[in-house]
């Protein structure tokens, strides 16, 4: 088992540079589907685990693809088979973004059943409900949801019930091919579904309005390949001014883009710290005591789900009690507890925490309970007294690209070990004692 080691007490001083945002490559990595002419050549890609799996979602379709460290070449033109294997989609809920294009291009699409996840039970209705609308037919049996098109998929106008990231991207990318206008009304905003319409539309598709609560596709006979580079990850960019605000430190985010980030920006200065936005990304230095805030999550433009584990952890070292609400997702305090064990003392209620700030942290075992819990753990570690150890990496690996040589260029006391690794350290120690 591997963890990370963190011993608390530094100040984050310096620059990070933020990678290709892991939400806007799953899906435009998953509109690759579409194209049956040309070639797919993605930019700036984190080479997460999540793009590892849905790039092995893509060949085991019998997609030919090319993954290296900075970028994947996509060549859809041959679609072998359209059921997805399971071993790849229960990693990753995200896999269930190839239906839409599967349906558009090839008029059938199998894929296991996503499953809950240790955020809720985040269901699909809204994704199928649109496709349903624009023709599609489902039925689900043995773990298994399969679609098909008896024609071609046409253009309908839907209306999302909860402003849904997936199932608006779902409905765009099966829009993109269909017959006719698609309008999708009450649609998610977030900046990863602007850049998945700037996608499409590089590859040919015609997408209006993304980034609006209501988009319109017109459907096209087909779609060709292209260049593209996705956006930086605003939610990394956040943990990383995270990182600086809980050590009192001073760091430059490199690629951050400072409106993505509008509500988690607002917070930090209302609690006393100072963020300049730049061109190139956002400088952010604290010091002293920051002030408690609520903060309540919800869909984009407001406070991201994404951070609020890592604003949590801030939390915990403000002076006073701070209010923390999730909208977003059913179950996604987790983390308190662990976060408990390290001394943060906080009560859930209902959908809510109360965080009383300004106790002593100390370093403990923890586990990351979710890719964001993980980050937000290290980020406790930072400051507690002692060693902190987090497991259960494989969470954060879904996430963050070299978390570990990130934190330890800003000047972070971290390491990341295997348990043979701790086992030889130790045993080369007592032979020295
Ligand atoms: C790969 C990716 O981009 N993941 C992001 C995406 O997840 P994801 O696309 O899964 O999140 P959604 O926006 O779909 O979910 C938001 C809420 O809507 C509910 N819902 C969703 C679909 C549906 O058919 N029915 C339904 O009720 C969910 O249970 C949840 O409570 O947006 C979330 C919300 O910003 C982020 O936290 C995730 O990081
Ligand atoms: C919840 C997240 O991702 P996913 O939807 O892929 O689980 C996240 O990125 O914080």
């Amino acid at each position: 088992m591997e963890k990370i080691i963190v011993r608390g007490g530094n100040r984050l001083k310096g620059r990070v540079r933020v990678h290709g945002a892991k939400n806007a490559v799953l899906p435009i990595i998953a509109a690759s589907i579409l194209p049956s002419r040309g070639e797919i050549l993605i930019q700036d890609i984190p080479l997460l685990e999540d793009v590892k799996t849905i790039t092995q979602l893509l060949s085991s379709l019998g997609i030919s693809t090319e993954l290296k460290e900075d970028c994947v070449r996509i060549d859809a033109r041959h679609v072998e088979t359209t059921e997805a294997p399971y071993d790849l989609v229960r990693k990753m809920r995200a896999s269930f973004l190839v239906m839409g294009p599967l349906l558009a291009r090839k008029k059938h699409g199998r894929i296991p059943l996503p499953g809950g996840c240790a955020i809720g039970s985040r269901p699909i209705d809204q994704h199928l409900k649109g496709l349903e609308a624009m023709g599609a037919e489902f039925e689900i049996g043995q773990g298994y949801i399969e679609g098909r098109v008896p024609d071609r998929l046409r253009g309908a106008r839907i209306y999302l019930d909860v402003a849904s990231v997936g199932a608006t991207e779902n409905i765009m990318m099966a829009a993109a091919l269909a017959q006719g206008r698609t309008v999708i009304e009450n649609a998610a905003c977030e900046p990863e579904i602007v850049d998945l319409a700037n996608f499409i539309n590089a590859i040919g598709g015609k997408v209006r309005g993304a980034g609006t609560d209501t988009i319109r596709i017109d459907g096209v006979d087909f779609l060709r390949g292209t260049e593209y580079c996705v956006i930086p990850d605003r939610i990394e960019a956040g943990t990383y001014m995270a990182a600086a605000t809980i050590t009192r430190g001073e760091v430059f985010v490199e690629g951050a883009i400072s409106e993505h980030l509008n509500p988690f920006i607002a917070k930090l200065r209302e609690m006393g710290v100072q963020v300049l936005e730049g061109e190139n990304g956002v400088h952010v230095r604290a010091e002293g005591e920051l002030k408690p805030v609520d903060v309540k999550t919800l869909p984009y433009p407001g406070f991201p789900t994404d951070l609020q584990s890592q604003m949590m952890a801030i939390l915990m070292t403000a002076k006073g009690n701070s209010l923390l609400t999730e909208t977003v997702f059913e179950n996604r305090f987790m983390h308190v507890e662990e976060m408990k064990r390290m001394g943060g003392k906080m009560k859930i209620d209902g959908r809510s925490v109360m965080i009383e700030g300004g106790q002593t942290l100390s370093g403990a075992r923890v586990k990351a309970t979710d890719l964001r819990a993980g980050a937000a753990l290290v980020l406790v570690g930072l400051v507690a007294n002692g060693v902190t150890e987090v497991t259960e990496l494989r969470h954060i690996d879904r996430g963050y690209v070299r978390l570990v040589e990130k934190l330890q260029g800003l000047g972070a006391d971290i390491g990341r070990v295997t348990e043979e690794e701790e086992e030889q350290s130790l045993n080369i120690e007592h032979s020295y004692a």
